[in-house]
């Protein structure tokens, strides 16, 4: 009975304490012009994250729809539930009140995205993003404040036009490569579309980042029993093992007694740090004996000397590398990161959509074919690429509706103030602003009544030209009212993503590769209808889940088959 009683004075207490932190947080939030919601638990945390998908569908189904909704927002992916549920997207966005500290505001509104991306010393990089991105070393993608500033300066013009013509070819000769091993085998049918995709946008960083070029291969080389990984499989293990090493430490997971899986990433870990240094001292060396900075993401950052910083210069150091040996390291990790599952899943799920969709097929090989006639060198960077504008407007439509990074997380320690559609708003301090990129893709009154449908052409009068400008942190000058502001694939403001360019240049390259000479279909079923064969495609399609990135959960069971046009 006093055991009773004990447990119900605590519930009462532990019930007085998160209210009364309710209702501090909603006296916080109301005035500030957002709708807001209320709910009893602090999301967004890891903790949620990991408690909270496995009851969702219970959630969901149970409860009343508001307190569903607000527990979906708290279960990571909601962008893509959203999608999946044609739902219509808030304006601007709504505060999610919990018992936390921080109050948790919603934006799904481009122009407020936009606002508050563009004010990087006010909305700094949350401090998760920062933990994941600086997991091997202080990283430009995970620094904040001056750190950030002096890294971008350096290291964004390493991703300028220099480096284009090169990802254009070596894009081609991989696509080249994987299209003969497709089109080998009897009757040009294969699962293997997505992961061969994979391969490419891996082997073009390994090139462009560390000066390695690598064939085309459908197979990953896999280290035997004791023997050493080489640096691009640690890597390949490290990228897709991040979250797990962001859980546990490395030593754990390679312990004798952990699954293999886990045992790889933790290997991984070590002889990545190896690999990295005895590479970073190569070059080093190499760059002493040649004085010759290759056109590779490594040399650049070992070469690359602070100038600008007075400090330095008071103390003598002018000169001196930029760049520490961990900050080399982590650079490196993140290039790969950054680069690789976004770019890789943009072109997956493009031509998966181009396979169910065969329409859109029949229109990007009619602006192919036209180039082939009009250009004198079909494979020259310069000539064919700037023409590429269907092609532009196909990854557009995929970027808008399969977003590879559906949200970014911005942290407001201050009070501010900011209008929205010619309303004003106040974000209180101490606000977690999630901004949706892929909601902002998905208001129907910028988009129209197809916001929802697959139609590359509405791109076709508005698609940036790419003109070879050495600019590269500028999002695409949309022509069409308002889709500036609402496609934001590539974030937007100072932090905006600097590879943006690099991705345009293998994905046109790829897929000008591809349908120059052929085109897909579904691999059909004994006795299945081509109708159903397309419908099946856009289900594997829709069957999809945000990771890292969003990633088809069946990228096996898309088996296409290529036929030479
Ligand atoms: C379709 C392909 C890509 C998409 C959709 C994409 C998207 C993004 C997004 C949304 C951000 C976050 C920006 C922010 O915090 O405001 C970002 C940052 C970044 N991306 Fe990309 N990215 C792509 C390809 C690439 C490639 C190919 C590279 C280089 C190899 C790259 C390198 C980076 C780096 C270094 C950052 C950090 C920038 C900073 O914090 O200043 N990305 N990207």
């Amino acid at each position: 009975m006093d055991l009773f009683k004990i447990f119900a004075s605590a519930t009462v207490l532990y019930s007085l304490y998160i209210t009364s932190r309710l209702y501090r947080n909603y006296l916080r939030a109301k005035t500030t012009g957002f709708k807001l919601r209320i709910f009893p638990f602090e999301i967004g945390t890891p903790l949620f994250t990991v408690v909270a998908s496995p009851f969702y569908s219970l959630i969901t189904r149970f409860f009343p729809q508001s307190f569903a909704r607000t527990y979906d927002l708290g279960v990571y992916g909601v962008e893509w539930r959203d999608r999946v549920a044609k739902r219509e997207r808030e304006t601007p966005g709504y505060i999610v009140v919990t018992p936390a500290n921080a109050l948790e505001l919603f934006v799904e509104d481009g122009e407020m995205a936009n606002a508050i991306l563009a004010r990087r010393r006010e909305f700094e990089q949350d401090e998760v993003s920062r933990t994941i991105m600086n997991r091997f070393g202080e990283a430009l993608a995970g620094s904040v404040g001056e750190g950030w500033s002096r890294q971008r300066r350096l290291i964004a013009p390493m991703l300028n036009e220099r480096i284009m013509e090169t990802v254009w070819s070596e894009s081609q000769q991989q696509t080249h490569d994987m299209m003969s091993c497709f089109t080998n085998v009897e009757d040009g049918t294969t699962s293997g579309t997505v992961t061969g995709l994979r391969r490419i946008a891996f082997n073009i960083l390994s090139t462009i980042g560390y000066g390695m070029p690598t064939e085309w291969s459908a197979d990953v080389k896999q280290a035997g029993k004791g023997e050493r990984m080489d640096f691009m499989e640690a890597l390949l293990h490290l990228v897709d093992g991040l979250i797990l090493l962001v859980v546990f430490p490395p030593w754990l997971l390679r312990q004798f007694w952990m699954p293999k899986s886990l045992r790889q990433i933790g290997e991984a870990y070590y002889q990545f740090y190896e690999h990295s240094s005895e590479m970073l001292q190569k070059e080093r060396e190499s760059l002493k004996s040649s004085g010759t900075i290759r056109n590779t993401f490594l040399s650049s950052l070992a070469s690359v000397n602070d100038n600008e910083l007075d400090p330095y210069e008071k103390e003598g150091r002018l000169n001196k590398p930029a760049f520490t040996e961990d900050q080399i390291t982590g650079n490196l990790y993140t290039f790969t990161l950054a680069g690789y599952d976004t770019t890789a899943n943009t072109m997956a799920y493009a031509v998966a959509m181009l396979a169910a969709y065969p329409q859109w097929q029949d229109w990007i090989i009619e602006e192919i074919d036209q180039i082939h006639k009009e250009v004198s060198d079909p494979n020259s960077y310069q000539q064919v690429l700037p023409k590429l504008e269907r092609c532009l407007s196909l990854m557009f439509e995929t970027l808008r509706m399969f977003t590879p990074v559906a949200h970014i997380v911005r942290e407001c320690p201050v009070e501010k103030v900011l209008t929205s559609r010619g309303k004003t708003y106040r974000i209180p301090a101490n606000t977690r602003c999630t901004l949706s990129l892929d909601g902002v893709g998905a208001h129907r009154d910028v988009w129209g009544d197809d916001v929802f449908e697959f139609r590359p052409s509405r791109w076709s009068v508005k698609a940036a030209k790419l003109t070879g400008s050495t600019s590269i942190a500028q999002v695409p000058k949309l022509e069409a009212a308002g889709a500036k502001e609402s496609f934001l694939p590539w974030s937007s403001g100072p932090r905006a993503c600097p590879g943006m360019k690099m991705a345009q240049t293998e994905f046109l390259s790829v897929i000008y590769t591809i349908f120059s000479e052929y085109r897909t279909e579904p691999a059909l079923e004994a006795g299945e209808s081509l109708e159903h064969g397309l419908s099946r495609v856009a289900a594997i399609v829709a069957d999809s889940q945000p990771r890292l990135t969003l990633q088809m959960n069946r990228p096996n069971d898309l088996k296409l088959k290529w036929v030479r046009r």
